[in-house]
């Protein structure tokens, strides 16, 4: 569905992100791991055009969508919810959803997946129309990726969603990554919380210092004792 070919990106003259080539099926769960600056931001904010890529090829659904800009690529089908739950602020949980919708304009469409994700995560009605920054970090994480399904992606990339939650808010929203996938939809997720993400996620790339360092299913990467290791610091298993 998605692939990425020898991605580059620089920040002057920091190169963040050395010609990684990843790839993404459909109805699969990804997961992209690695340390601290090892570049999985990048190249995810490079991949949906946030930053300009120094380099590399990105297609999706078959067409080459390299140039293209952010807004062009979402209208595509392919939507990021972004590292530390970017909600508007001050404004409400109906406002935020609607503006996750604003690149559609069936109506009775937006207010079906309105509903589906009320239904979801309860707290968004209650709140509905309260501002945003009265809900606690695990609420707004929720509303983010609920804004994030608002344009109704076919590829839906995170990063980090379990920043900075509760192990319990952890586990309700990787629940509902699967619960996507079996929506089927596609996801790509950025995760520091390895060890939870490779219990469901199908396949994983490592990253570190801007390069690929291993490529392969969840099970074999959690056999694979090095990669485990030297750069996630778990065991494997
Ligand atoms: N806007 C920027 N300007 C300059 N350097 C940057 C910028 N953004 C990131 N970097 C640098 O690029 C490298 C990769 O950072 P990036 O945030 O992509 O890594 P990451 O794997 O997402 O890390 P983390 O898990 O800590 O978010 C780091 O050395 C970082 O300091």
């Amino acid at each position: 569905m998605f692939t990425a070919d020898g991605i580059s990106v620089s920040y002057g003259p920091i190169r963040a992100v050395r010609d990684v080539s990843i790839d993404v099926s459909e109805g699969e769960i990804v997961t992209l791991l690695g340390p601290n600056g090892a570049g999985k931001s990048s190249l995810i904010s490079a991949l949906i055009g946030l930053v300009p890529k120094a380099g590399g090829q990105t297609s999706f659904r078959g067409e080459d969508v390299t140039g293209l800009s952010t807004e062009a690529l979402v209208r595509r089908g392919m939507t990021v919810t972004p590292e530390g739950r970017k909600v508007f602020a001050d404004l409400t949980v109906a406002e935020n959803l609607r503006l996750g919708a604003a690149t559609r304009k069936d109506h009775d469409g937006i207010a079906e997946d309105t509903e589906k994700y009320l239904e979801m995560f309860p707290i968004l009605r209650e709140r509905f129309h309260s501002a945003a920054k009265y809900m606690s970090g695990g609420e707004q994480q929720m509303l983010a990726i609920s804004r994030s399904l608002m344009s109704r992606p076919k590829l839906l990339m995170l990063d980090e969603p379990s920043l900075g939650l509760a192990p319990r808010i952890v586990d309700q929203i990787f629940e509902f990554l699967v619960k996507l996938r079996e929506w089927g939809l596609t996801i790509l997720v950025v995760e520091q919380n390895a060890g939870d993400v490779l219990e469901f996620a199908d396949r994983a790339f490592v990253l570190a210092s801007g390069a690929l360092q291993f490529a392969g299913t969840a099970k074999e990467l959690r056999e694979t004792g090095d990669v485990m290791e030297m750069y996630l610091g778990l065991e494997a298993h």
